[in-house]
């Protein structure tokens, strides 16, 4: 722990880096996965199991806390980290993207976004200054700029004007952040798949100065292939020293192969959310425990996996109590899907120190079966 906010890189392989983020609240091991706990929680799982998963950072949503609770009621009895009970740092996303894949009768405007609140339809108004304000009330360690992400596909118009509001909006999030030591600021590239408007995002971004860069705009639909094309060429446009994070991503493969290009940091709904729908990710693959023939299955989901689903429950089990539709389901493989995840960012961690990430990645794709298993 320090008094800062630093970013200490360890060692490389390849494109590939591990190292360490330091923060006042704690240090943070990249590459780093972080659960999302939306609405002041990682759902169906308590703080202390979060952490028991191995997990060093949570991410939080200045568009739901803002709406309810409201972020003054967070801060006047403590601020998120308290109010949720977990001491380890929290990255809060800025708002833009909730608003507009979750709200409805949005308008925006070079000021911001105006909105209605997709829980009681009242209506709300989003600002660079607004959306630093909140995540300041909430106490949050790193912030994220406020921007516009445009829905694929765009024509290349849309894109470049999206883009440059986003570096407008970045320049209004640095002011309104102003000095707040120990606390960081993440910039936010835009420009959907082009090359060229992606490089000047992360100049406009350099010229700002952050203390660490995100690759927005992605994990909107384009696909993997798409995502996979932009990720050889957009980390290398952003500063080498900094975190560069991967915002919205993504399955185990996506993770991996966003890793190998050099990034250090994700977040994704994918283990929580599918996990209280009973699909659970392993080393060989995904299952649907839901489906029958698990019903009778004495085995765990993953024979190699720790977790306490795996160490205490047979797919029977599992199965049952999804079919049942009792409560225990979901916290059973919501747990297991996080623990599975940073089980994947320990070894990726552990093979790029060792100068092995290549035989790391044959070992992880030769075990997956395609499918249900
Ligand atoms: C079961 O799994 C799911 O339901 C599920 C849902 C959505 C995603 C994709 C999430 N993708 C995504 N989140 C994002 C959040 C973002 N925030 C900001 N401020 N700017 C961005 O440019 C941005 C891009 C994103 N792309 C992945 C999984």
């Amino acid at each position: 722990m320090t008094a800062t906010f630093s970013f200490d890189l360890k060692a490389t392989d390849g494109k590939a880096r591990t190292g360490v983020i330091n923060t006042p609240r704690g240090d943070i091991r990249t590459p780093a996965f972080m659960p999302v706990g939306t609405a002041a929680t990682v759902k169906a799982m308590m703080p202390e199991s979060v952490a028991a998963t191995g997990a060093d950072i949570l991410l939080g949503n200045t568009y739901h806390l803002m709406l309810r609770p409201t972020a003054e009621r967070i801060d006047r009895l403590g601020g998120l980290h308290q109010f949720m009970n977990w001491d380890k740092p929290i990255l809060t996303d800025s708002g833009g993207f909730q608003v507009m894949s979750l709200s409805d009768l949005r308008k925006l405007t070079e000021e911001g976004v105006t909105f209605k609140s997709h829980i009681d339809g009242s209506r709300h108004h989003l600002t660079p200054e607004r959306s630093m304000e909140i995540q300041k009330l909430l106490g949050s360690d790193i912030v994220m700029c406020f921007d516009e992400c445009p829905a694929l596909p765009a024509d290349r118009k849309r894109i470049q004007e999206s883009m440059e509001l986003s570096m407008r909006w970045a320049q209004r999030s640095r002011d309104a952040f102003g000095d707040r030591p120990g606390h960081a600021l993440f910039g936010i590239q835009q420009g959907g798949l082009e090359e060229d408007l992606r490089g000047r995002s992360a100049e406009a971004l350099r010229a700002i100065e952050f203390d660490g860069y995100a690759v927005g705009g992605l994990a909107v639909g384009e696909g993997q292939e798409a995502m996979f094309k932009v990720l050889d060429f957009a980390p290398d446009q952003l500063p080498v020293d900094k975190p560069r994070y991967l915002m919205g991503v993504g399955k185990p493969d996506d993770i991996v192969g966003a890793v190998k290009r050099g990034i250090d940091m994700m977040d994704c709904v994918l283990p929580s959310r599918s996990g209280r729908t009973g699909q659970a990710f392993t080393r060989r693959g995904v299952v649907n425990i839901k489906n029958a023939r698990h019903a009778d299955d004495p085995r765990p989901l993953d024979a190699e996996c720790t977790c306490p689903a795996c160490s205490n429950y047979s797919r029977a089990y599992l199965h049952h109590v999804f079919r049942a539709q009792e409560m225990i389901s979901g916290m059973l493989l919501t747990w297991h899907n996080l623990h599975y995840f940073q089980e994947i960012m320990a070894g990726m961690r552990t093979a790029i120190a060792a100068g092995a990430f290549a035989d790391w990645e044959a070992d992880f794709h030769a075990g997956r079966a395609k499918g249900d298993i």
